[in-house]
């Protein structure tokens, strides 16, 4: 550990010795904790970073003025859909899919760094459950879901394929996710083929370029942001990693999507043949202010304009069809081919500009008292994963249908959307459609219908409860067999135990 005097010297090169200020009043311990948190930040970036968010806060807060007029929406030849694509196509994409999972060239990202601020819990979000009747996990359905996707693709090839699960963590969410996959004994995954990796962190900053004391002995650090991906596969050295497995295709997705097809086969297999080098999944948005960041074109490049960073006015401009004109949202599934992230990392990272969050900034003040600011009082700067789209060479968008595959998990059930009882519901309300289509019947405890296809509603619960388990249908495939023709009364929970009492 590198001494007091040396930390020292580093912060005064880089403008930023307050931070020591409490250290001679410091036990051992925590003045060594805190040596230990300043100890790896460069001179030279610590002060970029401070004065960076200094300049940028000091700019007028909104979207750059001439933004509007420089965006356009994504050429049609540069998007695919699943809606307006014929069952044939949609058939070889999906072939194409299995086939490179088979060959054991994809491998899954997760981002999973982030603070889940608005959830308000104070674990990783991936160890939330919605309040389903089997009580799993978003980390638990997305292990299924891998191991799922794997048996289809070794069934469709007769081989044993391996989809490596590799998961971004920051300070917050490594020991607390590494614990919860021990602990559930990684969801019967080879824990070989889980590899966790941790993000950097960076000091949050005040106005005037200073960065921020939350206690005496530790410094306000937040995590760079999900587009810290890159650096983070550099420290760690993942892209070695998916080398040495032969992985060529990466599906970089975001915790909270409730619905979230990991290692999607048709998304997969029309970003393969399409030759592309990066490719976004997009859902119609739901209604103009809705958060989500917007897949389109500025300056003639594909781009993500994400919602905290467009006007108004802008998102509801009106396609002369009368739909929004950008309508493409961004729902963070992304594919990379493992060549173009190594170019990012090696080539563009540098220069992916951080974007600014005026945050409330808990501190100490000059006499060390903690204080929790009423009003923003400090800058966080992150950068995004999607800002690496301008790099590509060959970008595509494929748009999905919402209720199949976005239902994220952002808010606390205080607020009406996004939240644990819309996460549950759309699952739930899938999993209901799915047993329908394979020809199943739901009766009240009367024996009388319940809603088919033709009358399910749009919003509220289902009108029974139906989940099935990832680990008997990927997407909604392979149900028929169990459930043709049959009545059952709610709740039917088909999971492998009920698929072996209901095989012919
Ligand atoms: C920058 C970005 O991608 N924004 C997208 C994100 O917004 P949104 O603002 O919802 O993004 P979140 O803060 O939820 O982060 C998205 C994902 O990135 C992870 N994370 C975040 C910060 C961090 O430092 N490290 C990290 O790994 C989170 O754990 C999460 O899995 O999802 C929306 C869809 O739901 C999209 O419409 C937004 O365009």
């Amino acid at each position: 550990m590198a001494s007091e005097q040396e930390v020292r010297a580093r912060l005064r090169r880089a403008g930023q010795e307050h931070l020591l200020r409490f250290c001679a009043e410091l036990a051992p311990g925590p003045r060594a904790a805190l040596l230990t948190e300043l100890e790896p930040l460069e001179p030279e970036a610590l002060r970029e970073h401070c004065q960076r968010a200094a300049a940028a806060c000091a700019r007028p807060p909104g979207p750059p003025p001439d933004l509007a007029a420089r965006l356009r929406p994504l050429p049609p030849e540069r998007v695919g859909s699943v809606i307006r694509s014929d069952p044939e196509a949609r058939r070889l994409w999906e072939q194409e899919g299995f086939h490179q999972i088979a060959l054991n060239k994809v491998a899954v990202l997760l981002l999973a760094g982030g603070q889940g601020t608005r959830l308000g819990v104070t674990y990783p979000k991936g160890m939330y459950q919605v309040g389903l009747p089997s009580q799993k996990t978003l980390y638990q359905l997305q292990a299924e879901r891998i191991r799922r996707v794997e048996q289809l693709a070794g069934e469709h090839h007769g081989t044993h394929c391996t989809v490596p699960w590799y998961i971004m963590t920051s300070e917050f969410t490594l020991g607390p996710t590494a614990e919860f996959f021990k602990e559930h004994d990684f969801f019967h995954l080879d824990p070989n083929n889980v590899v966790m990796f941790e993000q950097r962190m960076l000091p949050a900053v005040t106005f005037d370029g200073k960065a921020i004391l939350e206690r005496k002995d530790k410094v306000a650090m937040a995590p760079d942001g999900n587009g810290g991906l890159y650096r983070a596969l550099a420290d760690h050295r993942i892209l070695e990693d998916m080398e040495r497995r032969g992985v060529e295709f990466v599906h970089v997705y975001c915790v909270d999507n409730i619905l979230v097809r990991m290692a999607d086969p048709l998304f997969i297999g029309f970003c393969v043949l399409h030759g592309a080098d990066c490719g976004a999944k997009v859902v119609e948005k739901a209604y103009p202010e809705e958060p989500v960041g917007v897949v389109c074109q500025v300056d003639g490049v594909p781009q993500v304009v994400e919602y905290s960073e467009i006007s108004p006015e802008t998102v509801r401009l009106r396609a002369p069809d009368g739909g929004l004109l950008y309508n493409a949202g961004n729902i963070c599934n992304h594919f990379f081919t493992r060549s173009f992230l190594q170019v990012v990392t090696r080539q563009f990272e540098p220069l992916l500009k951080p974007h600014v969050a005026v945050k409330k900034v808990p501190h100490v003040d000059e006499e060390g008292n903690l204080v929790k600011p009423l009003e923003p009082n400090g800058i966080k700067m992150e950068k995004f994963v999607f800002d690496v789209f301008q790099f590509a060479e060959n970008f595509v968008a494929f748009e999905v249908l919402r209720k199949e595959e976005f239902s994220p998990l952002k808010n606390a059930d205080s607020a009406d959307k996004d939240n644990p009882t819309t996460a549950r519901r759309a699952l739930l309300t899938q999993h209901y459609r799915w047993a329908l289509q394979a020809g199943a019947h739901f009766v009240d405890v009367h024996g009388a219908r319940l809603p088919d296809l033709a009358s399910l509603p749009s919003t509220g619960e289902p009108p029974a409860v139906c989940e099935i388990s990832p680990l008997v249908s990927y997407s909604g495939e392979g149900l028929e067999v169990y459930l043709q023709g049959r009545e059952f009364q709610s709740p039917l929970i088909l999971d492998e135990n009920q698929v072996r009492a209901l095989q012919p």
